[in-house]
């Protein structure tokens, strides 16, 4: 079902004791929200299994930022679903791009990452976004429509039920330039287009579309503005509960 989400990928940060201490600043300062978006962190593996259980009775779900794509085996250093779904963890990040450029996983692997959670009854937040070279050559939609195709496309549309989106061009991660609240709206727009020809546009409007790339407390209420942008994958500011409160915030 199609809801406004924000999401905070911590990537490599905050150790347990800061874990610790802005779980705690995030617990009393959305204690008393009413709003109606949904609020995801996504800590390190290290720290996933103490937040869920600091979250438990919080509105605020919690995250894994990425899988392998087995269940267990001999694969020296990785998480599987199983074993996230064993500590209460039903949510995860696949395709960020910091995956795709410095773990090498393509399409192909997403491809069976996103079967695996899937099998494993997880929800993904499936990323995906052009290069800087190629905005600037105007492939961007082929490329994004490339990565949706190969990764998502064979799933049905029952499937797509668990699946919420994340368009973040690269050259807006954690570079402060943001794509505008105008090329975000337009490349989510495409996206849902894609959808809808795959499948259906009834199908398509009822997906999450979430735009990550340097949103901050300046720029969030514009970008969620937009019809096409249900929400944000925030890496930097979702690290001060300050501001990933006032992104939260921004769609009230
Ligand atoms: O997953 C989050 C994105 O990579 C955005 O990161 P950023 O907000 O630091 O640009």
């Amino acid at each position: 079902m199609r809801k406004n989400i924000v999401a905070g990928n911590w990537k490599m940060n905050k150790n347990l004791t800061e874990t610790g201490d802005l779980i705690g600043e995030l617990k009393l300062k959305l204690k008393s929200y009413t709003g109606h978006t949904e609020v995801i962190i996504a800590p390190a593996f290290t720290n996933l299994f103490y937040a869920f259980e600091e979250l438990r009775q919080t509105a605020i779900k919690v995250a894994a930022q990425n899988m392998h794509q087995e269940n267990n085996g001999a694969y020296t250093g990785e998480v599987s679903a199983d074993m996230l779904k064993s500590i209460g963890i039903d949510t995860v990040i696949l395709g960020h791009s910091e995956r795709r450029a410095y773990f090498n996983e393509t399409d192909a692997i997403l491809a069976e990452k996103v079967n695996a959670a899937l099998e494993n009854g997880m929800t993904i937040i499936f990323c995906f976004g052009e290069k800087l070279e190629e905005r600037k050559s105007n492939q961007h939609f082929e490329v994004v429509a490339e990565q949706l195709s190969k990764a998502l496309f064979h799933l049905s549309e029952e499937q797509w039920k668990n699946l919420i989106l994340a368009y973040e061009p690269v050259w807006a991660i954690g570079t402060g330039e943001t794509a505008t609240p105008e090329q975000a709206q337009e490349m989510h727009a495409f996206i849902r287009k894609q959808i809808a020809d795959q499948y259906s546009a009834d199908m398509a409007n009822e997906v999450s579309i979430l735009y990550g790339g340097s949103v901050k407390p300046n720029n969030a209420a514009e970008l969620f503005s937009n019809p096409d942008v249900d929400g944000g994958l925030i890496g930097g500011a979702s690290l001060d509960s300050e501001s990933f409160v006032s992104i939260v915030n921004a769609f009230e």
